[in-house]
C-alpha cells in the first residue's frame, strides 16, 4: 500500500465548493476529464461533458449525476478535430450560459496513425492544440465576465521531448506517432505561457497540467503501451489519481500569481527549456491564428 501510495502522487487538499460555478471539461465522458468532472460536480458545480460522442457522454453524465446526487451534469457535443464542431458548441454554450468559471481542455489522442482533422490539421496538433485553441478563443468573453476565472490545459511531461516545427508544423514531410503527440503536448504548455501573458490583468489565469502516468484509454493506438500499462499496473495512476492536478489548478485558492506555469502532483513544476522559448510561445500563437483564421491579439 505504501509503494501505491507512492505512485499515486499528489492529492488536490482544497475544500472550496462551487455552488453556482460553471465549468465545461473537454473529453470527459472518459478517464481523467470523468473523474475531474465528478469531483467538480461533487463540489455543486454545473459541469458541461464536452465531448464527441453524446452517447459515451450521456453514460458518464448519469454515473456522475447519480454518484454526487448533483442533476446539474450536461452534456454537449463537441468534436475538437472539426471547427465547424468547435464553433457550434460555443455558439450553443454562448447562448445556454451568462458565466463560464472554469474551462478544462482535457481532451487528447496520442499515437494515432497519421491522418488529418476536418480542416486538413494533422490530428494530435489539430485536437490537441489547435482545437482548444479556437475553444478557448471563443469562450474567452464568458470567462473575463465571470472573473476570477481559470483555464487548466492538460499537457504532459512528455513536452520535454516534443518540437515546435514550424517548416512542417502539419508533419507532411516527416510523421512519428508518438513525436506527434508530445510536439502537441509542447504546444499546449507554450499555449499556456503566452495566454497567460494576454491575460494579464483580466481576472482568468491559466495552468498548464501533466496529470502523471494514468490508465486511461489514451494508450488505445499503441499495443505496447496498453502492455506496460498492464504488466505496471501498481506503479500506473488511477484516473482519479490523475485528476488531482487538474482539480488543483482549476480549485486550489493563492494560484493566481503561478498564471501560465506547468504543474505536476499539484506543485509547480520545471518545463523543459523550449516551453520557456517566448519567441517560440508568440510564433506559435500567430501561427495558430493564421491556421484557424481568427484574430486574437
Ligand atoms: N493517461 C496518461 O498517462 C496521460 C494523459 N495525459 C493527458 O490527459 C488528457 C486526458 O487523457 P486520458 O484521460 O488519459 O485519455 P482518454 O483516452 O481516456 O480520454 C481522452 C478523452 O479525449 C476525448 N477526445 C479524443 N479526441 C477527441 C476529439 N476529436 N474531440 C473531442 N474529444 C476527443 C476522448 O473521447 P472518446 O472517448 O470519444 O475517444 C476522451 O473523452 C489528455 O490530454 C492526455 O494527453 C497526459 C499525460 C499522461
Ligand atoms: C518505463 C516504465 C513505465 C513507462 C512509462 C511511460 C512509457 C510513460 C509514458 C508516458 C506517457 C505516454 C505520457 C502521456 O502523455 C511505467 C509503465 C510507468 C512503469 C515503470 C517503468
Amino acid at each position: 500500500p505504501s509503494i501505491r501510495k507512492f505512485f499515486a502522487g499528489g492529492v488536490c487538499r482544497t475544500n472550496v465548493q462551487l455552488p453556482g460555478k460553471v465549468v465545461v471539461i473537454t473529453g470527459a465522458n472518459t478517464g481523467i476529464g470523468k473523474e475531474t468532472a465528478r469531483e467538480l460536480a461533487r463540489r455543486g458545480a454545473r459541469v458541461y461533458i464536452a465531448c464527441r460522442d453524446v452517447l459515451k457522454g450521456e453514460s458518464a453524465a448519469s454515473e456522475i449525476r447519480a454518484d454526487t446526487k448533483n442533476s446539474q451534469v450536461l452534456v454537449r457535443k463537441l468534436d475538437l478535430s472539426d471547427t465547424k464542431s468547435i464553433r457550434a458548441f460555443a455558439e450553443g454554450f454562448l447562448a445556454e450560459e451568462k458565466q463560464l468559471h472554469v474551462l478544462i481542455n482535457n481532451a487528447g489522442v496520442m499515437m494515432c496513425p497519421y491522418s488529418k482533422t476536418a480542416d486538413g490539421f494533422e490530428t494530435h496538433l489539430g485536437v490537441n492544440h489547435l482545437g482548444h485553441f479556437l475553444l478557448t478563443y471563443l469562450l474567452l468573453e464568458r470567462l473575463k465576465v465571470s472573473a476570477p476565472a481559470r483555464v487548466v490545459n492538460v499537457s504532459s511531461v512528455v513536452h520535454h521531448v516534443g518540437k515546435i516545427r514550424f517548416h512542417d508544423l502539419q508533419s507532411e514531410k516527416r510523421y512519428s506517432r508518438g513525436f506527434a503527440y508530445c510536439h502537441s503536448k509542447l504546444a499546449n504548455v507554450l499555449f499556456t505561457r503566452e495566454l497567460a501573458k494576454r491575460l494579464q490583468g483580466t481576472g482568468v489565469t491559466t495552468y498548464a497540467v501533466h496529470p502523471g502516468v494514468v490508465r486511461s484509454e489514451l494508450v488505445r493506438h499503441s499495443s505496447l503501451l496498453c502492455l506496460l500499462w498492464r504488466l505496471f499496473s501498481p506503479f500506473v495512476k488511477t484516473a482519479r489519481e490523475g485528476a488531482q492536478t487538474s482539480l488543483h489548478c482549476a480549485l486550489a485558492e493563492g494560484l493566481e500569481p503561478l498564471s501560465g506555469k506547468y504543474f505536476s502532483d499539484c506543485k509547480r513544476t520545471w518545463v523543459s527549456p523550449r516551453a520557456r522559448n517566448n519567441k517560440t510561445a508568440e510564433r506559435l500563437w500567430n501561427v495558430s491564428c493564421e491556421l484557424l483564421g481568427i484574430q486574437w491579439e
